[in-house]
């Protein structure tokens, strides 16, 4: 069969984006191809997809390049770069940022925060395009601040440019679209599809730099995508164990039943910093600021003195130990002389960080500020910290938060 140009109609309102045609599909039709649901007379699913950049909208010098290339394609342009999707859903499509994920900072995370909410009251299912770098990061602070209801939230990216020989982009890409319109992806929160395999956002880490199988996720894949066919191994379920925060809240100046005092100075701070930059920028819900937590990398000969000058430089602080919690005494010391929280984390991949491995504090102490992440790694544990910060959680409430996660 000829793969004739094929003309999309979507629903988005501005009518030169309203439409677009997919120039190559590289994909012949057949009846067993995906489910006709226009045709069979039913309502199509509605789905948002929003485009923030990363290696799925990038360009290469050459077919052979898998490194070293640039962000370049629109939405727009991805979309046309994968088979017919008008006989499964209706689509409409927004650029919310276009950058490598490395650049994903508070701004662009509450652009899509911001995003989502909006299309959650119109859209069946939405599906966001992102770097894979930071892409656990964004998902973890997406399940955190979220509640999506019954609409799956579709998060993917590509590990290869879209200029490379073998692009894994534009399949990716078709298959999120799939998983966001399909009924059965309901009620399951943050999804990632990456390498035909459907993950939850929350748990998921990022453990290959280079191959297509670049994610992992300890506590099991959800479902697959084979052929067109999207499969669930389980029924639908969240994260039991995620911590919802509400960003659209600010609490007010009232820091009367809070202990950290410190900590709090440096949030407001910041959090004017941030507010003035996000005016600027336009963007909605400017007082949703974060605070400044930084991490730090735990090693042999690491310097008490390093964990004390950045410790004085923000509101919270992760370190990733060694092992379990396992950091020098001389470090131990000067953590617990900081006025802020500081949470441990691990370097190690797996496992976690348990309370008991905590330099001995006295709990009942208003200076007992350390907190062990359980299994959250380091960059998950900044973003739980720092959302723990925004809603000015004292340190007894962000010990529960972390005990969620094991930890505590
Ligand atoms: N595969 C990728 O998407 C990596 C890229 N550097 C990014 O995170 O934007």
């Amino acid at each position: 069969m000829p793969n004739n140009d094929i003309e999309i109609n979507t629903i988005c309102a501005d009518l030169e984006s309203s439409k677009f045609i997919l120039l190559s599909s590289g994909h012949e039709r057949s009846e067993q191809d995906e489910p006709d649901l226009k045709h069979a007379g039913k309502k199509l699913p509605k789905i948002k997809i929003f485009g923030t950049g990363g290696t799925i909208a990038s360009k290469g010098a050459s077919s052979s390049h898998t490194a070293g290339y640039h962000v370049d394609l629109t939405i727009q342009q991805l979309l046309e770069s994968i088979p017919d999707i008008s006989r499964i859903c209706d689509i409409d499509y927004e650029q919310l940022c276009n950058v490598d994920s490395k650049e994903i900072d508070e701004h662009s995370l509450l652009k899509i925060y911001n995003g989502i909410s909006a299309a959650l009251q119109t859209f069946d299912g939405i599906v966001i395009t992102h770097g894979t770098d930071t892409l656990a990061e964004t998902t973890f602070f997406i399940e955190s601040t979220i509640d999506s209801g019954d609409v799956p939230l579709v998060f993917v990216g590509s590990m290869r440019p879209s200029t490379s020989v073998s692009a894994d982009g534009p399949m990716n890409l078709y298959q999120a679209i799939c998983i966001a319109a399909d009924k059965r992806s309901r009620g399951r929160g943050v999804l990632v599809s990456l390498n035909d395999q459907i993950s939850a956002g929350y748990y998921i880490t990022k453990t290959n730099a280079n191959t297509l199988d670049s994610f992992n996720v300890r506590q099991g894949y959800l479902g697959n995508f084979v052929n067109n066919e999207v499969h669930y191994y389980w029924p639908p379920v969240k994260p039991e164990v995620c911590h919802k925060f509400k960003l659209g809240l600010w609490p007010g100046d009232d820091a009367s039943s809070k202990s950290w005092s410190g900590a709090l100075a440096s949030v407001k701070d910041s959090v004017k910093d941030s507010v003035k930059d996000l005016a600027k920028d336009g963007v909605q819900n400017p007082s949703a600021a974060f605070p400044i937590v930084h991490i730090l990398y735990g090693h042999q000969s690491l310097s008490p003195e390093l964990v004390k000058l950045v410790g004085n430089k923000c509101a919270g602080l992760v370190i990733a130990t060694m092992g379990a919690g396992s950091l020098p005494s001389a470090v131990n010391d000067v953590v617990q002389e900081l006025p802020i929280p500081v949470v441990y984390s691990k370097r190690s991949m797996d496992g976690m960080v348990p309370k008991a491995n905590m330099p001995k504090q006295d709990p009942a102490s208003a200076r007992s500020n350390v907190i062990a992440s359980g299994f959250l790694n380091p960059e998950k544990s900044r973003i739980l910290l720092q959302l723990c910060l925004f809603e000015r959680f004292g340190i007894a409430e962000i010990r529960e938060v972390f005990s969620n996660a094991y930890g505590g």
